[in-house]
């Protein structure tokens, strides 16, 4: 992640006995650092535990593979996960999500929207990949639900890792050149199945890291990153990540649903939250037909969320 020689031209000045290296996944306080060709465990200071997958740390070796994180790089971006009404890390430095859903099993437009939502608000291009394709007969509908999201200006990736595997690795190489990955799905949407299909070796890699971690049984609970080359990387994070958005103020919750962009400013209180106020733009694009229904109902709930946040 990021550029190697930036690294090295920043590690010589000031921090000369500081190594820099990238978070490839956390456990608890414990995070495995990928410094060059080695994989160190690194931890953090006292109970501090603000480092997330995907960060760019600088570390003091503390023995050959151990070391202690000094501090965090600027991050690029920051995305959240919901961990019982509190927003915690999720990953940094990602710069597109790709939500996975399936012909079969059925998706929720509550998660994907939500998803949608994270990355609006974090600066991170969000992308749809549709797998199963070869279940034939549900591929009109699933289309048809999509539909939502594609008017919204998500692209929509078509793929099949079972029945084309080879087109599904084509199809996803070039979009992940030179980004930094996030893929989140649903269970049962064939998220592992694409993953092996981009990282042969990814099982190995899992069971290195759960070893370094000491994760026990929690092995597929934890978020992992995988360095492809150099420029280039995918986080895989487990189950469906329920997004944390309860940091999100108003303002920002508004402007993470674009369709809204066109209505913005046009409610007759400058201050509408476009829930119940006459005369609101919003309300009024929804009734139209214009804005969707399920969109507007998730706005509504996040900024019921957002309200009550426990911090
Ligand atoms: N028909 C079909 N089945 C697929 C495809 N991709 C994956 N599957 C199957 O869907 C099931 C779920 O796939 P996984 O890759 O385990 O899905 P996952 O999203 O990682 O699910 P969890 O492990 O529960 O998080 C498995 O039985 C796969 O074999 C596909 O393109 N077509
Ligand atoms: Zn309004």
């Amino acid at each position: 992640m990021g550029g190697r020689k930036s690294q090295e031209k920043n590690s010589k000045d000031a921090s000369a006995a500081l190594e820099s290296g990238t978070v490839i996944a956390a456990h608890g306080r414990h995070y495995l650092v990928q410094a060059g060709e080695q994989k160190l465990q690194c931890v953090t200071r006292g109970k501090k535990s603000d480092v997330a997958v995907g960060d760019l740390i600088r570390f003091k070796r503390t023995s050959p593979n151990q070391g202690v994180v000094e501090t965090i790089d600027e991050r690029k971006t920051l995305l959240y996960r919901s961990d019982q009404y509190k927003s915690k890390l999720l990953a940094a430095n990602v710069t597109q999500l790709f939500i996975v859903v399936a012909t079969e099993p059925g998706f929720t437009d509550d998660l994907v929207s939500r998803a949608l939502v994270a990355a609006e608000s974090a600066g991170v291009s969000a992308h749809l990949i549709l797998n199963k394709t070869d279940i034939v007969e549900a591929l009109p509908k699933t289309r048809e639900r999509l539909q939502v999201y594609a008017r919204l200006g998500y692209p929509i990736h078509e793929v099949s890792a079972r029945a084309e595997p080879e087109q599904t690795r084509a199809a996803f190489m070039p979009l992940l050149e030179g980004q930094n990955t996030i893929l989140i799905g649903q269970s049962g949407m064939g998220k592992s199945s694409l993953i092996n299909l981009i990282i042969p070796d990814a099982d190995i890699a899992v069971r290195e890291i759960s070893a370094a971690l000491d994760t026990g049984k929690h092995t597929t609970t934890f978020t992992r990153l995988y360095q492809m080359d150099e420029n280039t990387a995918i986080i895989d994070s487990p189950g469906f990540q329920e997004f944390g958005l309860y940091q999100l103020s108003e303002g920002m919750l508004e402007r993470a649903f674009r369709e809204f962009a066109p209505y913005l400013g046009h409610c007759k209180f400058y201050n509408c939250h476009h829930l119940t106020e006459p005369s609101c733009a919003v309300l009024e694009a929804v009734k139209s037909g214009e804005i969707a229904t399920m969109r507007h109902q998730l706005y509504a709930q996040l900024l019921h969320e957002s309200s009550q946040k426990l911090y």
